[in-house]
């Protein structure tokens, strides 16, 4: 009715003023924060997840009605308010309250998303208390629900695609991830106690130390080198790094990079906690070797029929490795863009550290080398104790002297460790195999050693050899000269003579 006689101009004014009037004697103020916003359809809203996760551990009274359920990527089931239910909470000596609600919509449209209901928080407080709440109580909700949800998601572990999956499409294919699953942890880890220690707390310290970075200028990040021979445990570390720290891995796979504009894209498209890995970096990007290589071809595909040369294009591209360069790669680690979030940890495996150009493991780019090495009798203490169960017994001395004595792999340890039957007697059967695998293995390094050595025997035989059949041939040369020298001077000293009888007879004459 008072819409039949009022027209819209005057129901906007009355409006107006209702709520001047209104705010005049209700002295809160409302903020909601919606499930699903305008711009991300598609994404949840993060604020709506930090609050639901902050509301459900961390107000003071508590919601009597709770709903669960399954939130992508969770571990477990996430509980929260229920519709229409309030709770307060109380920060620096305010207190706020929290609804949930939801909107039901008058039309019936048949949403594309299922679930037309919208949800939202309202957050209500006294007028007086807006600085606070603005200031930093929003931002308390926001940092505690996040490391909430962190606590609680279920890692993951990336890998990059190459770049015709992701190119022209969206960008968030850049990177394809599983659920990050594996087990190893540093109890489980086979190495000295000491070193051990030495690295967990590096890294702990690292994760509690934004404040400092921030203070020193650095941005906060490390990175690790680990480096020793095949299996002995690098990409197990990583595994044990990433569960202690319950940072996601991203597996960066070098040669599937295109350029270094896509290098930056990807690190750029990385979250915070993470470790970023590129493994086997000396194989992965065989820098000098690789620009030559194309240089070559780019040679060879000039002046040819149009035809092979389309083929030959076609091949190039197929095979094309990897544009990364060196210093592509140290400003990926190192440059301006690396300090774009934060909390992030790069470990780089090698095979053979001595391969290195000594820019990518000067410290700031790697911080922290690790050698991981043959397995000590410590180590194997670690993995009897893991495999066997085994805290002691008659047999190690003798296999502890046997490791002093030679180089063998933890993961060949392992390997021996393993029970291959479920007797009583299992565990004394792996013991004795592995002594058997030891001598083995020490038996196969002394012929190898005599082998070289022999080797190096024959090398410096045939050098001397070479040296000596040289020496002759030079020698043999000079003996040559000079005698050669030797038959000019006396044909020259005959001819003088002959000349010189001539002179004579010709004077006589
Ligand atoms: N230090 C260790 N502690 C516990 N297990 C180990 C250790 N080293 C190796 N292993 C065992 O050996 C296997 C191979 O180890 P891992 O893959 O970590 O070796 P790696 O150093 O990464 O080798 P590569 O250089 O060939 O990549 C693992 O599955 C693990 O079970
Ligand atoms: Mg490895």
């Amino acid at each position: 009715m008072f819409k039949q006689y009022c027209p819209n101009e005057m129901e906007d004014h009355l409006k107006k003023y209702t709520q001047k009037l209104v705010s005049l004697v209700y002295p809160y103020i409302e903020v909601t924060f919606h499930e699903f916003t305008s711009e991300g359809f598609y994404d949840r809203s993060k604020a709506y997840g930090a609050i639901q996760r902050y509301l459900t551990t961390n107000s003071t009274t508590r919601a009597k009605r709770l709903k669960a359920d399954m939130v992508r990527d969770s571990k477990s089931l996430v509980l929260s308010m229920d519709d229409r239910e309030e709770i307060a909470d109380e920060f620096k000596g305010i207190k706020v309250w929290w609804a949930s609600n939801k909107n039901i919509p008058r039309t019936q449209v048949i949403s594309f998303y299922g679930d037309e209901e919208k949800r939202y928080y309202k957050l209500k407080f006294h007028r007086r208390d807006r600085e606070i709440v603005f200031g930093s109580y929003l931002n308390h909700v926001m940092d505690e629900g996040k490391a909430i949800e962190v606590k609680s998601r279920k890692r993951k572990l990336y890998t990059n695609n190459r770049n015709e999956q992701w190119a022209g499409r969206h960008r968030r294919t850049m990177w394809s991830s599983v659920v990050f699953d594996h087990p190893a942890t540093f109890d489980t880890l086979a190495m000295e106690e000491k070193k051990k220690k030495e690295i967990m707390n590096d890294l702990i310290t690292f994760t509690k130390s934004k404040d400092y970075y921030k203070k020193i200028g650095k941005s906060w990040k490390r990175g690790y080198l680990l480096f020793g021979p095949p299996g002995t445990g690098k990409s197990t570390m990583i595994a044990a790094m990433a569960n202690l720290l319950e940072y996601d891995v991203y597996d960066l796979e070098l040669t599937a990079v295109k350029d270094n504009t896509e290098l930056r894209k990807l690190l750029i498209d990385t979250s915070n906690k993470s470790i970023i890995v590129i493994e086997d970096i000396d194989c992965s990007l065989d820098l000098t070797g690789q620009r030559k290589k194309k240089e070559e071809k780019d040679e060879e595909g000039d002046g040819k029929d149009p035809v092979s040369k389309k083929k030959k294009e076609d091949e190039e591209k197929s095979n094309e490795s990897s544009k990364v360069t060196l210093s592509g790669l140290l400003n990926f680690i190192d440059g301006l863009w690396s300090a774009c979030g934060g909390e992030r940890i790069i470990v780089f495996t090698t095979n053979y550290v001595e391969k290195l150009d000594p820019a990518l493991i000067r410290r700031g780019r790697m911080d922290k080398h690790i050698e991981l090495s043959y397995c000590c009798f410590e180590a194997f203490k670690v993995l009897a104790r893991n495999y066997l169960d085994l805290e002691s017994h008659d047999l190690f001395e003798t296999i502890g002297k046997l490791l002093e004595e030679t180089k063998i792999s933890p993961a060949d340890v392992a390997e021996n460790l393993m029970p291959k039957s479920d007797d009583e007697d299992a565990a004394d059967a792996c013991l004795a195999n592995l002594i058997k695998a030891i001598e083995k293995a020490k038996e196969e390094a002394k012929v190898k050693a005599e082998e070289e050595e022999k080797e190096k025997e024959r090398a410096k035989a045939e050098e001397e050899k070479k040296a000596k059949a040289e020496k002759e041939e030079k020698e043999k040369a000079e003996k040559e000269e000079k005698d050669k020298e030797k038959e000019q001077k006396s044909d020259e000293e005959v001819k003088e003579k002959k000349t010189a009888g001539e002179e004579v007879k010709e004077n006589g004459g």
